[in-house]
């Protein structure tokens, strides 16, 4: 199973936001950071191969299928997509919350697996303890955790992440990264997540692809890419590629100076 992506073409009325962006083969397992500045179209990418939104040309292909020619409900059911905001405005608990994501992809009769299930993804995420709790009452963090358990819970081929950890303390972004890795490896799946900090996603990511300008800028290994001066340019500072003493690499940033 692999996803590619060629040529893909999106705009927003005269606005071109992806100008024939191409990813080459994402293979089952693998684990790909999506960077790129603010409004680089990072969201508008993810949208496009969920099926959110139209596009005006190219193609995204899934395990030999044209995506673009499936069906909403096939296209819903390979391919699973967590928003940058996750709305809680309904009277469900965290445990209703998982299940109905569950059930809206299978028969509606709950079978004590499908409640196993539930219960196992709660305690991988580490967040059993809000099983009963009501979704409109949770923090922001304890938000972005549940709504992530609603979509490992589906087990698709394709999870596509729009900034996963941006409401976590440093601990859960660890922790979190860390299990979609590990999910992603045993479930065999393609995993693309939208990350601000480079280097978590060098931390935790076997592949990055820098998008900028509605194209695809900078792409491969963390260490390919890291070391390229070109990733400074994109974000507009001054990188400078670094190693920890346990050998992780890591930039280092600063503005240019005036
Ligand atoms: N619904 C929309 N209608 C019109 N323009 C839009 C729409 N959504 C996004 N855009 C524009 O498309 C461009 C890309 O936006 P997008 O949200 O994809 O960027 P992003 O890389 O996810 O940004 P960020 O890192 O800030 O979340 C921006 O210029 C944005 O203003």
């Amino acid at each position: 199973m692999s996803l590619s992506i060629t040529n893909l073409e999106v705009n927003y009325g005269k606005h071109e936001v992806l100008k024939k962006l191409s990813i080459n083969e994402l293979k089952k397992g693998s684990f790909t950071a999506l960077l790129g500045p603010n409004a680089a179209g990072k969201s508008t990418l993810f949208k496009s191969i969920a099926g959110i939104i139209k596009v005006t040309g190219g193609d995204i292909t899934l395990s030999d299928d044209n995506l673009l020619k499936s069906s909403r409900k096939e296209r819903a059911r390979r391919v699973a997509f967590l928003p940058q905001s996750f709305h809680a405005n309904v009277a469900l608990s965290v445990f209703e919350s998982v299940l109905l994501s569950l059930k809206q992809q299978s028969a509606w009769r709950v079978k004590s697996e499908d409640l196993d299930r539930v219960s196992n993804i709660l305690s991988l995420l580490h967040i059993e303890h809000l099983a009963d709790k009501d979704i409109s009452s949770l923090s922001g963090g304890q938000k972005q955790l549940t709504a992530m358990a609603r979509i490992l819970v589906v087990e698709p081929e394709v999870v596509l992440l729009d900034e996963p950890t941006s409401a976590l303390d440093l601990h859960h972004q660890l922790s979190l990264l860390e299990l979609v890795k590990m999910h992603t490896i045993e479930k065999g799946i393609i995993t693309i997540a939208a990350l601000h900090d480079v280097n978590l996603a060098a931390k935790f990511c076997d592949n990055l692809e820098v998008l900028n300008k509605g194209v695809i800028q900078l792409s491969g290994e963390p260490s390919h890419v890291l070391a390229q001066p070109k990733l400074g340019d994109t974000y507009r500072v001054m990188t400078s590629l670094e190693s920890t003493k346990a050998g992780q690499l890591y930039v280092d940033a600063q503005l240019y100076s005036n």
